[in-house]
């Protein structure tokens, strides 16, 4: 299947384009070993396609990355299974693994992943906000977001949520907050911004609430996502460090997918499972060009930024809360930390800037970037320690990733999502951009990477009949059902 330059290639593919039904196995490359990548590859592995699996980097697992430096389990990527019920495509393979959750957030919070119940908000003055007004300033928030959705019906061009906020205001000035509670509400608009990985002023309002959210809150995935990618990935056939550069529809012999250095591999089809911005940049060339329909949705669909910044200190010397925040004058000033200490019994805050901050903090050094964030933290708490160890994340500019996970830009559709999962002849897309129902999600891209698996399958079963090609749904992440465990029910 693969050889090494241009001149010597091999034909391996089983010739699927042909007349004749083939007895060989059918044979599929999958483009990016990332949670929708493993999990095509596993489907159709199971489904007795002959799979290889080409990554990039040295390492599976893609966005979910579980850093063991500090000697225990810290996500730096996805780190939340949205959704802690049956409903979850993963709830099963998690609930088997026996991977405990902690949940911090029930259903339906203005604050998705976190709600009211445990919780430190300080001025950047150090002084602690009450919860009284916190709780109150939350429901304006929740009003103004209800009052965009009017804004959006009465105008016929889409524009920015930040905009909509704005045309709200001048409507309802009862709804404007002044000092204090301006800052907080500032708070707010960081924490849906942490949420798209992207600023007001760029996300749609059209589109900003079409995702869909599962029921069951929002848990903790307390060991790390890792069991999660190191099941999926067991028994495959995995290359790492094989960053594909060029993919080749061939007219009877499947698909030729080429490597940064020139490694040849053919096979009858392919499932591209690479991030939207490394297809944004154009780091993987497609010949002949894919369709313009396609290009244009791998044009519109945006990609954000968050990263995070993991402080591992010596002692807990902050409160005994899921979370801290720092409120200030703008959303781009305001500070986010996540206690890990609640949920693993672990030292570790974890800063969490998104969007232009991301970006901006991500031009820094790691040191720097640090210091950024103890910086943040010395504001409200000043007795703080330095930190023992940090690490901090490149989700933006690592050129395997280039971005955090995609959003809705202002003026496209959310129908992109579709059109970018819609298959080109022997090419099958997944991953987290190209789910409709929950873009950004680990669980979405999972279920994409099943979906591309058995669009594939059904591509290949007539041509196939005589190996009796199996559903491709392998059994070992069927929907079988076992509790997961969850605590802070
Ligand atoms: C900071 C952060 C926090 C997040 N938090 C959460 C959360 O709490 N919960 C949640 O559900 N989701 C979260 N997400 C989103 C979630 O991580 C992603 O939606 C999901 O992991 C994407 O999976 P994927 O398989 O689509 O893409 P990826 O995981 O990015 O996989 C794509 C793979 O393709 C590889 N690749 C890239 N270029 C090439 C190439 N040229 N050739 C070969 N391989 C290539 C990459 O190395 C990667 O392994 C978070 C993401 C980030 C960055
Ligand atoms: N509160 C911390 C934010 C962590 N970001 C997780 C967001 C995961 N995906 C969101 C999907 C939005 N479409």
């Amino acid at each position: 299947m693969e050889s090494t330059s241009d001149q010597s290639i091999s034909e391996s593919s089983s010739g699927f384009l042909s007349d004749q039904p083939s007895c060989t196995k059918p044979s599929v490359i999958v483009i990016g070993a990332g949670i929708a990548g493993l999990a095509a590859a596993r489907a159709l592995q199971g489904a007795s396609f002959k799979v290889t699996l080409l990554e990039s980097r040295d390492r599976v697992g893609g966005r979910i990355l579980t850093d063991y430096s500090f000697g225990f389990p810290v996500d730096m990527g996805a780190s939340w299974l949205h959704g802690a019920s049956k409903d979850n495509p993963l709830a099963s393979l998690i609930a088997r693994l026996g991977l405990p959750l902690y949940r911090t957030s029930g259903d339906d919070s203005v604050l998705y992943d976190h709600d009211l119940e445990s919780y430190a908000l300080f001025d950047m003055e150090g002084l602690q906000i009450c919860q009284h007004l916190v709780a109150k300033v939350g429901e304006v928030f929740e009003a103004l977001l209800e009052e965009t959705k009017k804004v959006r019906e009465e105008f016929a061009e889409d524009m920015s949520v930040m905009k909509a906020f704005s045309i709200v205001m001048e409507r309802r000035p009862e709804l404007r907050q002044e000092g204090l509670a301006h800052k907080v509400l500032q708070w707010y608009l960081c924490r849906l911004e942490g949420w798209f990985a992207a600023d007001a002023d760029n996300i749609s309002v059209q589109s900003w609430d079409e995702e869909e959210l599962l029921e069951g809150g929002h848990g903790l995935m307390v060991r790390g996502y890792a069991p999660v990618v190191t099941s999926l990935a067991e028994g495959l056939d995995i290359r790492l460090s094989h960053r594909v550069r060029k993919v080749v529809r061939r007219r009877h012999h499947g698909v030729r997918v080429i490597t940064e250095d020139a490694k040849i591999f053919d096979a009858d089809a392919a499932v591209i499972a690479a991030p939207l911005g490394v297809l944004k940049a154009n780091l993987i060339k497609f010949e002949p060009r894919l369709p313009d329909w396609k290009e244009q949705a791998i044009a519109d669909l945006a990609v954000g930024n968050e990263n995070k910044i993991a402080l591992f200190f010596e002692t807990v010397f902050w409160p005994n809360v899921e979370f801290l925040g720092v409120v200030a004058p703008t959303s781009y000033s305001c500070s986010y930390f996540l206690n890990l200490h609640k949920a693993t019994g672990h030292p570790v805050l974890v800063y969490m800037p998104a969007g232009r901050l991301a970006n901006d903090i991500e031009h820094l050094s790691d040191e720097a970037a640090a210091s950024f964030a103890v910086l943040q933290l010395k504001r409200i708490l000043p007795n703080a320690t330095e930190p023992l160890k940090f690490l901090v994340s490149h989700w933006g500019t690592d050129k395997s990733s280039l971005g955090c996970y995609t959003y809705d830009a202002v003026g496209k559709s959310h129908d992109l999502y579709e059109r970018l999962r819609t298959p080109v002849e022997t090419l099958f897309f997944a991953g987290e951009a190209t789910c409709h129902n929950f873009p950004g999600t680990v669980h979405g891209a999972f279920a994409t990477g099943l979906l591309a698996a058995s669009e594939c399958r059904k591509q290949f079963v007539e041509h196939f009949k005589e190996l009796n090609l199996q559903p491709a749904m392998a059994d070992d992440i069927s929907n079988e059902l076992l509790p997961l465990q969850i605590s802070r029910m």
